[in-house]
């Protein structure tokens, strides 16, 4: 017999939810940024990078160097844009790192258990997060509890819409085909939980101390559940 409070979906953020910002912020970024110039260099003219490369050049207002477009990436990444064009390049940036086993990606030890422990109840997981698919794909992949692939029924990143964006969520709950209400969306970002709220969804701020040091409590949940760490989500475990 299934709980009717259980939600019959879930959605997770990445970074600073599953995941440390450190790690994002320390390892992946900077990697990222060290790799461009000779990843543009390499493959540059692939039809799928160039794609990404003449985004950013566009947005720049027409033609652009490939050095001034890696100039301006390499700027977006020390402003931590969440840019699609960005994200698309860094995903196949990080897959070298991956693959050469240069790192692997973070995960809390609760979130990988609680993933494991929600999937063997049938809950369908799914993750909706600023880095793209195949960023996300590689990160699950890869992570410190091995390949957690498997345990996910879908992935979302911007190309569905900006995360502080209700229509992102109306268009990722079209697609899981699940009621609104009847699905969780877990965050570290206060206006990604307020737009999912728009769009219907329940919602939880995952509040790590080790990301944020100073709890949002009160005001700055915008009312929104709040827990420290998944195994507080009071879900099957
Ligand atoms: C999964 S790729 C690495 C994370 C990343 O690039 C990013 O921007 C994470 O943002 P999130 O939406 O998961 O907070
Ligand atoms: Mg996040």
């Amino acid at each position: 017999m299934t709980r009717p409070d259980l939600p019959k979906a879930i959605l997770t953020d990445i970074e600073g939810t599953t995941s440390s910002i450190s790690f994002v912020k320390d390892v992946l970024f900077p990697y990222a940024r060290r790799a461009l110039p000779g990843f543009v260099h390499a493959r540059g003219q692939e039809p799928g990078v160039r794609r990404w490369l003449d985004a950013v050049a566009t947005e720049m207002g027409g033609m652009c160097s490939d050095r001034m477009i890696v100039e301006v990436l390499q700027g977006w990444i020390d402003q931590d844009r969440k840019h699609t064009a960005l994200k698309a390049l860094q995903g196949m940036i990080w897959a070298d790192g991956y693959h050469s086993a240069d790192f692997t990606a973070h995960i809390y030890g609760d979130a990988g258990d609680a993933l494991k422990a929600w999937h063997a109840a049938g809950i369908p997981l799914y993750v909706y997060s600023s880095g793209s698919v195949p960023a996300q794909r590689l990160f699950f992949g890869h992570s410190d509890a091995g390949d957690l692939t498997p345990l996910f029924s879908g992935w979302f990143d911007t190309e569905v819409g900006g995360k502080r964006e209700a229509g992102s969520y109306r268009r990722i709950i079209e697609a899981i085909g699940q009621p609104a209400d009847e699905v969780l969306f877990l965050s570290d970002v206060v206006e990604e939980l307020d737009a999912a709220r728009d769009a219907g969804l329940r919602t939880v701020l995952v509040d790590r101390l080790q990301d944020y040091p100073a709890p949002r409590t009160g005001e700055a949940c915008h009312g929104h559940a709040r827990v420290e760490g998944f195994d507080a989500l009071g879900l099957p475990a």
